[in-house]
């Protein structure tokens, strides 16, 4: 379980640009939920992720991570739990390494916390079989540096990473934003199946009103540093994309642009 506690994060605190970036923030996530979460520009998504992953420190509150206090543990601690996927594709491998030496660090972070694997035939052939469910043919390339794959590709290959290290929680900000249409479809059908296998609490941020409907059983809307709406699987299924929008502009917030460019498109 992912317990957030009376969670206050303030950049500047006490300076003339003071933020409060989330105010007494308490959510629980249950072990292997799938949570989305939206709301418009500066609503204090990506600061959630950031507490939750260990990026940001909390000026005030607790993060519990499986009956554990993690509030103190810098961000590189938490690693061996907690894997997050970035909007930039570029941002969660390291272009100079090849795929496979990409993925060994995955599954090194993934061993600290006691994964093993005990033979290096075995690794290459788990990362054979994982690359290849991608059906992107990178399993016959996993000599070629990354920095060589497409957008589409490395957010793929990084959510194979991600999988590999087999974390408690899958932190997903924006991880589809910068993709092509066509690109989103494959990346949104392997999100679901590897949310599925891996059976991590999964927090997606999403300003797309559909795949925050259509995705995880559980949606919460932000808005200045709040939970305003806490939807689980059955009210979620009930709601639209209008009805959504409707709550997020309820609330006195205008609609993000790549929010209401979505909504215009479709
Ligand atoms: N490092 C920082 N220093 C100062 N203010 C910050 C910092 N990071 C975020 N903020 C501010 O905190 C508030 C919440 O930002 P956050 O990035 O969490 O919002 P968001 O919901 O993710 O927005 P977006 O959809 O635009 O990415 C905003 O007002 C933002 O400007």
């Amino acid at each position: 379980m992912l317990r957030l506690a009376d969670i206050d994060l303030i950049y500047n605190a006490g300076r003339a640009d003071e933020v409060v970036a989330l105010r007494n923030l308490n959510v629980t996530f249950d072990r292997g939920q799938f949570v989305t979460v939206v709301g418009t520009n500066g609503a204090g998504k990506s600061s959630l992720i950031q507490t939750i992953s260990g990026a940001a420190r909390p000026t005030r509150g607790r993060v519990h991570l499986d009956g554990r206090d993690v509030t103190r543990l810098p961000d590189h601690r938490r690693a061996g739990w907690i894997a997050r996927v970035f909007d930039d594709p570029r941002a969660g491998t390291a272009p100079e390494l090849s795929i496979e030496d990409n993925l060994a660090l995955a599954m090194a972070r993934g061993r600290a916390r006691g994964l093993r694997f005990a033979v290096t035939a075995r690794r290459r052939a788990v990362m054979r079989e994982h690359v290849a469910g991608l059906g992107l043919g990178l399993e016959n390339r996993l000599a070629d540096r990354v920095g060589l794959l497409s957008a589409g590709q490395r957010q793929s290959l990084t959510m194979v990473m991600a999988a590999l290290s087999a974390p408690s929680v899958l932190l997903l900000d924006e991880h589809l934003a910068a993709l092509d249409p066509g690109t989103t479809a494959t990346v949104l059908a392997l999100t679901t199946e590897l949310v599925r296998e891996l059976g991590a609490t999964t927090v997606m941020v999403t300003h797309n009103m559909d795949h925050a409907l259509a995705l995880g059983d559980r949606l919460l809307v932000m808005s200045r540093g709040r939970v305003i709406a806490d939807y689980d699987g059955t009210e979620k299924s009930e709601m639209t994309v209008g009805g959504l929008i409707d709550r997020i502009t309820g609330a006195g917030d205008a609609l993000s642009d790549r929010s209401a460019l979505i909504e215009k498109v479709a």
